[in-house]
């Protein structure tokens, strides 16, 4: 297996976390995740290294001004973030395990503009519908009202952005999980060329919250 990063993209809700979840049950030693940097007090348990990088804000908007994140923001008041290091570290302590990214629209064109050696893999998942989208993300039950507005907004941004041709090296649409995840994993495994879905054309919900 090539082990160049994979890049996971697509709108909140999509179905992401649940692919990554299934690619980490069939390959559980192949796969890992880049450790994040973070400017929160660190927890009883937690290992700095592993749980986390724990920094002073200071030093997390040094780096922010070295462009060394390939993405970050804040929650809760704490700055969190994935650094181009923490990625290369996955392959290079990782025993081999091949880092696998879930991030937005913007990390994208983050890695593409300032870290192009990170070479990855990046593939964008994307929904049936944008109406699909909104009922599962309600359907998840894990998000208040303000927060699927919220994700529904931004997923107007990461729609547009994988419809620009070239953006990414394979759409897959989540329509049904099973035939998903096999394409996936064909992808990862190189199988290539797997040939790419289309995101869909705006639906009515769309067209409506782009309107609105
Ligand atoms: N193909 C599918 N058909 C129907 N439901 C699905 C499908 N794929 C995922 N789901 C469901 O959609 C919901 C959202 O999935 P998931 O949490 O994996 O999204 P995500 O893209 O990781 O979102 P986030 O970026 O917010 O973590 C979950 O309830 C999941 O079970």
């Amino acid at each position: 297996m090539s082990q160049r990063p994979i890049v996971l993209c697509g709108p909140s809700g999509v179905g992401k976390s649940t692919l990554i979840k299934k690619l980490f049950e069939e390959f559980p030693s192949s796969f890992g995740f880049s450790v994040s940097h973070t400017t929160r007090n660190i927890r009883p348990g937690e290992v700095d290294g592993q749980s986390y990088h724990f920094v002073t804000r200071d030093e997390f908007e040094r780096r922010v001004r070295n462009g060394e994140f390939l993405e970050h923001a804040v929650f809760g008041g704490n700055m969190y973030g994935t650094t181009a290091q923490a990625v290369r570290d996955v392959h290079e302590k990782g025993a081999g395990r091949r880092a696998i990214l879930d991030i937005d629209a913007q990390g994208v064109r983050l890695i593409k503009q300032n870290h192009p050696d990170l070479n990855p893999i990046y593939v964008f998942i994307s929904p049936p519908t944008f109406g699909t989208l909104k009922e599962r993300l309600e359907g998840r039950a894990t998000d208040s009202k303000d927060a699927i507005e919220r994700r529904l907004n931004m997923a107007l941004d990461e729609l547009a952005y994988a419809r620009q041709p070239h953006s990414f090296d394979c759409i897959i649409v989540n329509q049904d999980l099973a035939k998903a995840y096999e394409k996936l994993r064909s992808v990862i495994q190189g199988e290539v060329p797997v040939p790419s879905d289309s995101v869909p054309p705006e639906d009515e919900a769309e067209r409506l919250r782009r309107s609105s």
